[in-house]
């Protein structure tokens, strides 16, 4: 079927027009949260992060943005009457090529853990209890991140995973009908995931990462770039607590999916030689998960990024202006050997 979106999952084909996508961005937990702090986001990291979305998505230097927040929650005074219609929504400014999705950080992993909702057993009063509790967490996570951008001006729509019919099989995504995310897309809006609690074929429920999210959405859309920010400056050989961690500039995928360092040159270049740490309470596999999908993603011969949210390494990442991982770059670029 040329140029349309095929699930390769199951259940629906679609016979929907390939959206153009720029880029997928994965909004970390680690990054945007405070991760060890039970539902507390970090409002200085999300603030930077949105305006810098904002800048990657203008569609012009000069285009303006006009708020599209018009609650009044948390003090925003705002009044209806306030708003000015014609002179503030001559245009949205903004191209809607970005697709987000973002991680629970504290919204979400403890309520999963303590629950065992990644482990299964729905039929189980405590893992249902929990289901329900992770679900109300990363809600309201989204809620807030959808607001925030809608704050500076981008048209962000929250579309949670299990709402939208996404459910797995062992972990991994085996139904997913994107019907609604490519519509949304084709009308302007920026669609906004979340990893969420999702039903599985097979143990009965678990917790489907926004970083496996972001992998199906690329085999399907084919994005030109995908960015992972978290709170790190992307992947080291050992954990980054360690004060002799060394960034890995350049990581190549094989045709395998199996995946070596290039740059730096170390003495261990094998992916099996990465040192990683994972919390307790991370439910989906932290930095591991991340380096699987986005091996995954770059097989493709999608080039995909790993920086630290909300510094000038992720504003140049999300405006697609590391393409060639320059040397006063900061990050981990992933691509296929093949390039
Ligand atoms: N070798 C390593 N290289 C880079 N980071 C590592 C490594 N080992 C452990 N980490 C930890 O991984 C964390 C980032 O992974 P994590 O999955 O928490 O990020 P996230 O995607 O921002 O969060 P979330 O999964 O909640 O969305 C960092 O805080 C870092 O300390
Ligand atoms: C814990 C929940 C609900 C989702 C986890 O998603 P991730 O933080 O992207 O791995």
């Amino acid at each position: 079927m040329a140029n349309s979106v095929e699930n390769q999952n199951q259940h629906k084909t679609l016979d929907l027009p390939k959206p153009k996508l720029r880029c997928i961005v994965k909004l970390g937990g680690a990054a945007i949260t405070r991760k060890n702090e039970l539902e507390s986001i970090n409002e200085e990291s999300l603030g930077t992060v949105c305006t810098q979305l904002r800048k990657a998505m203008a569609s012009s230097p000069a285009a303006r943005a006009a708020g599209m927040d018009w609650s009044r929650r948390k003090g925003n005074p705002i009044n209806a009457s306030d708003l000015d219609p014609v002179t503030e929504f001559s245009e949205i400014g903004v191209d809607s090529d970005f697709i987000i999705v973002h991680g629970a950080g504290s919204f979400g992993h403890f309520h999963a853990s303590r629950s065992g909702v990644h482990k299964g057993g729905v039929h189980l009063p405590l893992v249902k209890a929990g289901f329900v509790a992770t679900r109300i967490s990363v809600t309201s996570l989204n809620l807030e991140i959808v607001r925030a951008l809608a704050q500076e001006g981008i048209p962000a729509v929250g579309m949670s995973p299990f709402a939208c019919g996404w459910s797995t099989r062992e972990r991994n995504v085996a139904s997913a009908d994107i019907s609604q995310l490519i519509k949304a897309l084709q009308t302007g809006f920026v669609p906004i995931l979340h990893g969420d609690a999702v039903l599985d074929d097979l143990q009965g429920c678990t917790i489907l990462s926004g970083d496996v999210i972001i992998r199906h959405l690329a085999q399907l859309l084919m994005p030109d770039y995908v960015v992972f920010l978290t709170d790190v400056l992307g992947v080291y050989d050992r954990p980054p607590t360690d004060p002799n961690a060394i960034l890995l500039r350049e990581i190549a995928v094989d045709e395998d999916g199996d995946w070596s360092i290039v740059k730096p040159a170390l003495d261990h270049s094998k992916g099996q030689d990465v040192e990683i740490t994972v919390a307790a309470h991370d439910t989906t596999g932290g930095m591991e998960t991340k380096i699987q999908e986005a091996a995954m993603i770059a097989k493709l011969g999608i080039d995909v990024f790993i920086t630290k949210a909300g510094t000038e390494y992720s504003e140049r990442a999300l405006k697609g202006e590391v393409r060639h991982a320059p040397d006063d770059w900061l990050g981990t670029v992933i691509r296929s050997v093949r390039h």
